[in-house]
């Protein structure tokens, strides 16, 4: 039982494709995050699952079941939109019992049942005759959550559900979608561009970019062993910093001609850069004579500091991690150097570090 995306290309027009050669399994019960920058197509893969969009080329089969020509109503899924979609001049209770009124073939008692369930999962029985307006933008989207968990479909897709909400119900509502996921079981297929939302609630994670699918995989696997720079630079905040590399022996090498690093694998020699997650990169306070970058502007976070540098040679700017007591200020001369812990890439991105390509192809 699973979502199997086949060689799924997509062009609006005949230029250029939206999407190229998608492919991906989907498996029954988990939470699948598509995630990338603002259009990649993650909306158009999204709505090519439910049948709102037709696809270019290629095969999406659901349990075995090839749904190309099924219109979304026969392919047994839910959709929660950003925009909510709910009817305002419904009640609460008739906007999640809507779908399965729609259906026809369901009993009242059933649908009765359904609904209140529903709405008690959610919490939100107590408001079951409001309408839209006198809701909360959260409670708005926990009655687009509970019409989704009422109406049984198999497969959930969400498009950035939790886009309007400020901060604060954002994390709350994360939680709730989390929760619900798990409870029922739901097959949940999620669309968002915050690499947060993605690591905090995903089985798997599938990065798009450039119109192609960079890499599928946990999110630990995206954040140890990423595909490439993109995403190694896509997850993560303050996002890695990337440096140019030269080989100086197999297993040393010399980083943006400043400082050394060893690294546990041969190297080709040229074209090489180094990523090194900002709470990866060292820093120490030096006299003038010794310094290889100066501190630019300092963000406190409470038990952290992010310090932000620019490079003596080239102006590069790159970012650390640091203890929140740690004592740095702007114009500092500092010496920066790294631990082992660096991801390698080569002249196209690649991620070349050993051990990454048996990760990413795993
Ligand atoms: N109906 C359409 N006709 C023509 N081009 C479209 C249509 N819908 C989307 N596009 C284009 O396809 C590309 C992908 O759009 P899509 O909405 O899938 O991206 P997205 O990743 O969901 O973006 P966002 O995060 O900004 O919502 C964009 O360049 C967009 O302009």
């Amino acid at each position: 039982m699973s979502t199997v995306l086949t060689n799924i290309t997509k062009s609006y027009d005949s230029e250029k494709n939206v999407l190229t050669d998608v492919n991906a399994e989907i498996q029954t019960g988990e939470f699948f995050v598509i995630v990338g920058p603002s259009g990649c197509g993650k909306s158009t893969l999204l709505r090519m699952i439910a049948g709102l969009t037709p696809i270019s080329e290629g095969e999406i089969r659901i349990n075995d079941d090839v749904v190309n020509d099924l219109p979304p109503k026969d392919r047994n899924l839910t959709m929660v939109f950003q925009s909510y979609a709910l009817f305002p001049f419904l009640s609460v209770w008739d906007n999640v019992a809507f779908g399965l009124k729609a259906r026809k073939n369901t009993s009242q008692a059933e649908i009765e049942e359904r609904v209140n369930d529903a709405l008690k999962m959610v919490n939100l029985e107590d408001l079951k005759e409001r309408k839209p307006r006198e809701l909360s933008g959260g409670q708005r989207q926990r009655v687009a959550l509970a019409r989704a968990v009422a109406s049984d479909a198999k497969i959930c897709l969400m498009d950035e559900p939790l886009s309007n909400l400020d901060a604060q119900l954002r994390i709350k509502m994360r939680q709730e979608i989390y929760a619900l996921q798990r409870k029922l079981g739901l097959t949940l297929i999620y669309v968002t561009h915050d690499q947060v939302e993605a690591m905090t609630m995903a089985d798997h994670i599938m990065v798009l970019h450039d119109s192609k699918v960079q890499q599928i995989g946990t999110p630990a696997e995206i954040y140890k062993y990423p595909a490439n720079e993109f995403v190694a630079g896509f997850f993560g905040v303050p996002p890695i910093n990337i440096l140019p590399a030269v080989k100086i022996s197999d297993g040393r090498l010399n980083v943006n001609n400043d400082f050394e690093v060893t690294v546990d694998q041969q190297v080709p020699t040229d074209d090489l850069k180094v990523g090194i997650r900002p709470n990866e990169l060292m820093i120490e306070k030096t006299d003038e004579l010794h310094a290889n970058a100066t501190v630019k502007t300092i963000e406190f976070l409470g038990d952290e500091k992010i310090v932000y540098i620019k490079m003596s040679n080239n102006d590069l700017e790159v970012a650390a991690v640091v203890a929140s007591d740690a004592e740095f200020k702007a114009y500092d001369s500092i010496k920066v150097s790294t631990t082992e812990k660096v991801l390698l890439f080569n002249g196209d991105g690649v991620n070349i570090t050993r051990n990454a390509e048996d990760a990413v192809n795993a």
